[in-house]
C-alpha cells in the first residue's frame, strides 16, 4: 500500500468554550493521525473521549483550538472541503423528500445533470440495498433504513475521503456485518480513503488496515494496531484466529480506559 498522505492532524486539541456557568470541556487532543490514501481507518475509543470531535474537525466543521488539519495537501480552516464525504450519527435524512430524493439531493444543488444524477443515485441505492423503496418516504422506513438513506446521499457525491462516524449503530447485528462487507467492497471499487468512527471492535478489527485506540476524555491515541488484512477481505475472517487476536489487543487497551470514562477509576490517574 502506497503511504501517501491523505489527511493529516497535527497537534489538534478542541476544547468548547465555557456556556452558562458550566467550564469549558477539553474534549480532545493534542493528537497527531496521518491518514494514508487508500487506507481503511477506524478510531475506537470510550463514550465521550472525543471521537466524534475529532471527525468534526476533520471535516471542517469545527474549527480545532489549536494545531493544524490537512487534506490533499491544503490546510482545512473551518471549510468543508471539497472531496470529504461525512456521515454522521445520527438520522439526517429529510422527511419531506423521497428516498431517492433525499439520495439526489447533493447532486442537484450541485447541478449534476439528470442522466448522471440517476445513475449515481441508483448505485448508491443499490449499495445501501434500498432500491425497492425508492420512492418511500422517511417516515416509512426503519431507522436503520433511514440511516442507509444518509449513507446513500454522501456516496453519490463520490468523495476521496469518507468519514463515517457509527453509521452502523442503528442497525441489527446481521444487517451490520453485511453493510461492513458492502462498505469493504465500496472501498476496493473506488480507492476512497475511509475513516470509521465506532465503539464496536469486532467491526474495527474485520473492517479496518489500521486502527487507533484513544485514551479517555481527552482523547489521544493510546497505539495504533496494524491488522495486516488482504484488501480483498470480509466478515468470513470472524472466524479466524487473527480476529480474536486483534479485538483482544483493542479491548486489553481501552477497558480501563472505559472505566475512566464511565468514572469507575481503577487505579488509573
Ligand atoms: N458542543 C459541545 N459543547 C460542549 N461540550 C461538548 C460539545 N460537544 C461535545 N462535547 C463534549 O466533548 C466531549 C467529547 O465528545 P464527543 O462527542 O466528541 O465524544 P465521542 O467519543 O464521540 O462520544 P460517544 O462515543 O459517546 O459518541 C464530551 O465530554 C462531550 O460532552
Amino acid at each position: 500500500m502506497s503511504h501517501e498522505v491523505h489527511a493529516r492532524l497535527e497537534g489538534v486539541t478542541r476544547v468548547y468554550p465555557a456556556v452558562a456557568g458550566n467550564p469549558p470541556v477539553h474534549a480532545l487532543g493534542p493528537i497527531d493521525l496521518d491518514l494514508r490514501k487508500g487506507e481503511f481507518f477506524s478510531i475506537v475509543g470510550p463514550s465521550g473521549c472525543g471521537k466524534s470531535t475529532c471527525m468534526d474537525v476533520l471535516a471542517g466543521l469545527a474549527a480545532p483550538t489549536e494545531g493544524n488539519v490537512w487534506f490533499e495537501g491544503k490546510r482545512v480552516d473551518g471549510n468543508v472541503p471539497d472531496g470529504i464525504g461525512a456521515v454522521f450519527q445520527e438520522d439526517a435524512s429529510f422527511p419531506w423528500l423521497t428516498v431517492e430524493d433525499n439520495a439526489a439531493f447533493g447532486l442537484r444543488r450541485a447541478g449534476v445533470d439528470a442522466a448522471e444524477i440517476r445513475r449515481r443515485v441508483d448505485y448508491a441505492l443499490g449499495f445501501v440495498g434500498l432500491k425497492a423503496f425508492a420512492k418511500a418516504y422517511p417516515a416509512q422506513l426503519s431507522g436503520g433504513m433511514r440511516q442507509r438513506v444518509c449513507i446513500a446521499r454522501t456516496l453519490v457525491l463520490q468523495p476521496r475521503l469518507i468519514l463515517l462516524d457509527e453509521p452502523f449503530g442503528a442497525l441489527d447485528a446481521q444487517t451490520r456485518l453485511l453493510m461492513g462487507d458492502e462498505l469493504l467492497k465500496l472501498w476496493r471499487e473506488t480507492g476512497a480513503t475511509v475513516l470509521l468512527i465506532t465503539h464496536a471492535l469486532d467491526e474495527a478489527a474485520m473492517l479496518s488496515d489500521r486502527i487507533g485506540a484513544m485514551s479517555a476524555r481527552p482523547g489521544h491515541f493510546l497505539e495504533t494496531v496494524e491488522t495486516g488484512w488482504s484488501r480483498d477481505r470480509d466478515s468470513r475472517m470472524l472466524e479466524g484466529e487473527t480476529f480474536g487476536h486483534i479485538t483482544g489487543r483493542l479491548w486489553q487497551m481501552l477497558r480501563s480506559e472505559s472505566q475512566r470514562a464511565m468514572g469507575h477509576e481503577e487505579g488509573a490517574a
